[in-house]
């Protein structure tokens, strides 16, 4: 192989990410996976149907969000050894919830955002409610601030410079969050997942994350669960290198991504925010009080996404000193 084999190689990873991200064709989605259309032919093939375990009475439904079990639909994608995508296992009042506590109380103390290197905390905590969605009578014109928000990170705070935990960079993970993470997990065949550290990003129409893999935490047996809610999103979901390429899935309010196995530290990346093309999101404000309805109009155009991980492994309740260095 030359040279310059090598090199392409390298960028296939890349090239289908730059794809779906550029803004001056109408995108092709043919060759996306869309499990709304689990029947199309065309992608078929490339996918089968995920049994769960229904044995989890005790801790299913967290905060009463979640339809049960039995109604959930789970797949895999036959590239992508160990990945599971859950179809919406939420109500709609869940997802609202959800939604709710991503915007109203994540963001606050004693929890770490982008806006924290620029405005004092009191200001993060009262955002939301002095926000133009909740007070329309507000003239100001300058942005909100919840506009700005762009990342908040739970429990073992990433560190965005030197990707590695510290005990001295944790907070109390959400109980909520935990015991939803919990949930699938148990239901995907992880009962041991501990929900330790989350990353919820906060997606706008322009928006993209670009190619990467988490591998900061110090247990990587556990799997990485991400939910989606509101507009929808293309995530790209390569291999071990950037050579592999990538099988690019819609996902769409609700839905669940479990990241297990060989594809807990695959590449992976979201090139494009859709606009929901259907009632999904407009549906799920239809006939709420006013109070909810202000969510609705933030997540009209915005993506929200909750990644929760397990950092420690199984029984170790704290980072010992030289855990943080055992990353990379
Ligand atoms: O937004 C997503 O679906 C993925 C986010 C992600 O990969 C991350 O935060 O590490
Ligand atoms: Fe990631």
């Amino acid at each position: 192989m030359s040279d310059q084999d090598s090199v392409q190689d390298v960028d296939v990873f890349k090239n289908v990410f730059k794809f779906y991200k550029s803004r001056n064709k109408i995108i092709d989605l043919s060759d996306v996976i869309d499990f709304n259309e689990v029947d199309n032919t065309r992608h078929h093939d490339k996918i089968s149907t995920v049994n769960l375990k229904d044995n989890m009475d005790k801790v299913i439904s967290p905060e009463d969000t979640m339809k049960p079990i039995c109604e959930w639909e789970a797949y895999n994608v036959s590239a992508c050894p160990g990945f599971i995508f859950i179809k919406n296992p939420f109500t709609p009042a869940g997802q609202r919830y959800w939604i709710q506590q991503c915007l109203r109380y994540y963001p606050c103390k004693p929890n770490i955002s982008n806006l924290d290197a620029h405005v004092a905390p009191n200001s993060i905590d009262n955002m939301w409610t002095r926000s133009s969605y909740v007070d329309t009578h507000q003239n100001n014109s300058s942005k909100d601030l919840i506009d700005r928000l762009r990342w908040v990170t739970l429990g073992y705070h990433h560190n965005w410079d030197t990707k590695v935990y510290s005990e001295s960079m944790r907070t109390e993970f959400p109980p909520n969050l935990s015991r939803l993470s919990k949930a699938v997990a148990t239901a995907t065949g992880h009962d041991k997942f501990e929900a330790q550290a989350a990353i919820v990003n906060f997606y706008h129409m322009h928006s993209s994350l670009s190619g990467h893999t988490d591998h900061s935490e110090i247990h990587m047996e556990e799997p990485i669960i991400s939910f989606s809610f509101g507009q929808s999103a293309i995530f790209l979901l390569g291999g071990s290198t950037k050579a592999v390429p990538p099988v690019p899935i819609i996902l769409r309010s609700g839905d669940v991504a479990v990241m297990a196995g060989a594809s807990r530290s695959a590449y992976h990346a979201v090139p494009r925010i859709l606009p929901t093309d259907n009632c999904h999101v407009a549906d799920l404000y239809h006939d709420c009080t006013a109070a909810d309805e202000a969510f609705g109009k933030y997540i009209a155009s915005a993506r929200i996404n909750i990644n929760v991980r397990q950092v420690l492994p199984p029984g170790q309740k704290f980072m010992s000193s030289g855990d943080g260095s055992a990353t990379t």
